[in-house]
């Protein structure tokens, strides 16, 4: 969907990013446990990146280390970039809020202390930002009156539609959405995509991180599949609609098949839990397609038709 105009570039490129927590087992000892591993991503300006997958696949912990708000005990290795310079921790904080902006998960976000309209408007371009906030409130159906209330007033769904305000108002070149519209009614949710694909539209890049993956068939340029902390495909949307032939790897395909749409066909098995992932395909376990080698080490990503993917089997 990028317009042919604008010009598409590199905005973050992610190439081969683990992260770990150094955590204590018992009193003394302490262990790594790894939540992400060996992860290669890139988003374009002009492009919509729907990232799905199940929970604690590491979609939120993504996030955080592009944005370099991770725990203390946390370490990444591998290399994040944003316009070709490496992401140290002083060019994020300088991104951060700026060029970089959050749609976070939680509402706890939110300050309790200071009203809807400061939060959102922040401390630039204030009266330009105060036009921009009627206008975005309006198209978000939050009302005028939601300006003047604390967070602790305002319902879930209001709660994240004033996140997602606070996250575009202003010029940000990079917005990543973290599960921006659950308790949205669904008109609303529709229009939240709208914007994010309006600013995609003139430029910009978002990372869509959603469970919802009928939405983000609809509005995104790319979907990547997490499963375990890694990536397990790159489609794009029209695959998911055309059927599971045209999708690359068996976990994109039980996803498929999980869909109502498409018969609600659960998978069985459970996804790993951090720590347990070991060497090979952290999807093996529940693959029918396993083979030897998958056990004992993932491939890297390959390109596949006109999407990428890591599976052996994979055609
Ligand atoms: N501070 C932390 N210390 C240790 N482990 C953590 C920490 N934060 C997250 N994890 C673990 O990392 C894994 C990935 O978490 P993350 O929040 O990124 O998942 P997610 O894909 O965003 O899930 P959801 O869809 O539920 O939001 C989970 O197993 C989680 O338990
Ligand atoms: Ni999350």
């Amino acid at each position: 969907m990028n317009l042919n105009h604008i010009k598409s570039s590199t905005l973050l490129e992610i190439d081969n990013l683990s992260l770990s927590f150094q955590m204590y087992k018992g009193f003394v000892e302490q262990q790594q446990l790894e939540v992400i591993s060996n992860l290669s991503v890139t988003v374009h300006s002009g492009e919509i990146l729907a990232i799905v997958g199940s929970s604690g696949s590491g979609k939120s912990l993504l996030a955080h280390a592009i944005l370099g708000i991770l725990p203390e005990n946390a370490t990444i290795k591998g290399t994040l970039r944003y316009k070709d310079r490496i992401l140290t921790s002083s060019y994020q904080e300088e991104l951060r809020g700026e060029k970089l902006a959050l749609v976070p998960q939680s509402v706890s976000y939110l300050d309790p202390l200071m009203k809807i309209s400061g939060q959102v408007i922040g401390h630039k371009d204030k009266s330009k930002r105060k036009l921009a906030l009627k206008n975005i409130f309006k198209r978000l159906e939050l009302e005028e009156k939601t300006e003047n209330m604390f967070p602790f007033q305002l319902s879930g769904g209001m709660a994240r539609r004033v996140l997602v305000a606070t996250a575009v108002i202003g010029d940000a070149e990079l917005i990543i959405a973290d599960e921006p519209t659950p308790g949205m009614q669904t008109d609303q949710a529709l229009e939240a995509l709208a914007i994010f694909r309006k600013l995609a539209d003139e430029g910009k890049g978002i990372i869509l991180i959603t469970h919802d993956i009928d939405l983000a068939l609809n509005f995104a340029d790319n979907v990547a599949i997490f499963y375990a902390g890694t990536t397990l495909e790159i489609t794009p949307p029209k695959d998911f609609l055309d059927g599971e032939h045209a999708l690359r790897h068996p976990y994109s395909k039980a996803l498929y098949r999980a869909m109502p749409q498409n018969g609600f066909t659960p998978l069985a098995g459970l996804q790993p839990y951090a720590g347990t992932i070991t060497k090979g395909c952290p999807f093996a376990p529940r693959c029918a397609e396993c083979m030897e080698q998958c056990k004992k080490e993932i491939p890297p990503m390959r390109k596949l038709r006109d999407g990428y993917v890591r599976c052996y089997y994979a055609t």
